[in-house]
């Protein structure tokens, strides 16, 4: 029987596997700096700042796990938080359950955060954390959108794409990580769904099972470092923290 008065314990899963194709040519994305600091550190210190986190999981290429781990202990964290690091695999989903396989025992919630977003305030993160232990499965962060958006028939490049419908805007949500789960709850996603059924997120694993998957506010600074343009956002986002809050 389960004990009431234990308290809840949550980790974080980051995968940081990724090559960044989309960043263009260079250092794995989750290792290039940021403010003269890697992009993976400042995802790493965005998770520690919630002090409901006491364990952390960074999936590192796996040609590189061992410079990861090295490189992770020259920036310290709190004493409350332990940090491990495990070599990840060809896709996302699957560096994702490499992680989760390298939970330790009697974790209760768990994040899934990626490396790519870097700059997540600490409210966001524990707004996910919040709605996990009061009961929900699966939620996730997002914004409403500022585009329209259009469903396309693709076409081979250099051929124009017929639009063959527009949703309805107002509906939609651009989905932001951390998405946080309980934790048994994604440990069976990642055993059912097999890859490739197209589900870009783990709260797409869990929606495929019929698991409820509800929404938090997500945030502006929680973009997700994809294109070129996109680090210059960061590094502009990045200088304004330094200037007005301290941020390091
Ligand atoms: N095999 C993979 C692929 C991606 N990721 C991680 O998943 C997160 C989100 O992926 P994305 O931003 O798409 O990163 P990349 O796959 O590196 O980008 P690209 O598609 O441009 O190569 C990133 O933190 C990335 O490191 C991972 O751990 N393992
Ligand atoms: C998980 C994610 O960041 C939610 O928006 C996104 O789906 C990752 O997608 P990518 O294709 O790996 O960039």
């Amino acid at each position: 029987m389960s004990d009431p008065t234990r308290p809840i314990r949550t980790a974080v899963v980051i995968p940081a596997a990724g090559r960044g194709v989309r960043l263009g040519p260079g250092t794995p994305k989750a290792l290039r700096t940021l403010g003269g600091t890697p992009m993976l550190v400042h995802a790493v210190r965005a998770m520690a700042a919630s002090r409901a986190v006491s364990h952390i999981v960074v999936v590192a290429p796996s040609d590189g796990a061992t410079e990861v781990d090295r490189l992770l202990h020259e920036y310290p964290l709190a004493d409350r938080t332990e940090l491990v690091v495990v070599p990840g695999g060809q896709t996302r989903q699957e560096s994702v359950r490499l992680g989760l396989a390298a939970l330790p025992e009697g974790i209760d919630v768990v994040l899934v955060h990626d490396a790519a977003r870097p700059l997540v305030p600490v409210d966001t993160v524990d707004a996910v954390i919040a709605a996990v232990r009061a009961g929900a499965p699966a939620v996730v962060p997002a914004l409403p959108l500022a585009d329209t958006v259009k469903q396309v028939e693709p076409q081979p490049q250099g051929t124009p794409e017929p639009v063959v419908g527009t949703p309805e805007r107002s509906l939609l949500r651009a989905v932001q990580t951390p998405q946080g789960f309980d934790l048994a709850t994604l440990r069976k996603a990642h055993d059912t769904v097999v890859e490739g059924e197209g589900a870009t997120d783990d709260a797409g694993l869990a929606e495929r099972l019929g698991v409820p998957v509800v929404v938090v506010p997500g945030h502006e600074e929680a973009f997700k470092v994809t294109r070129p343009l996109d680090l210059v956002l960061a590094e502009a986002v990045l200088a304004r923290r330094r200037a007005t809050d301290g941020y390091v």
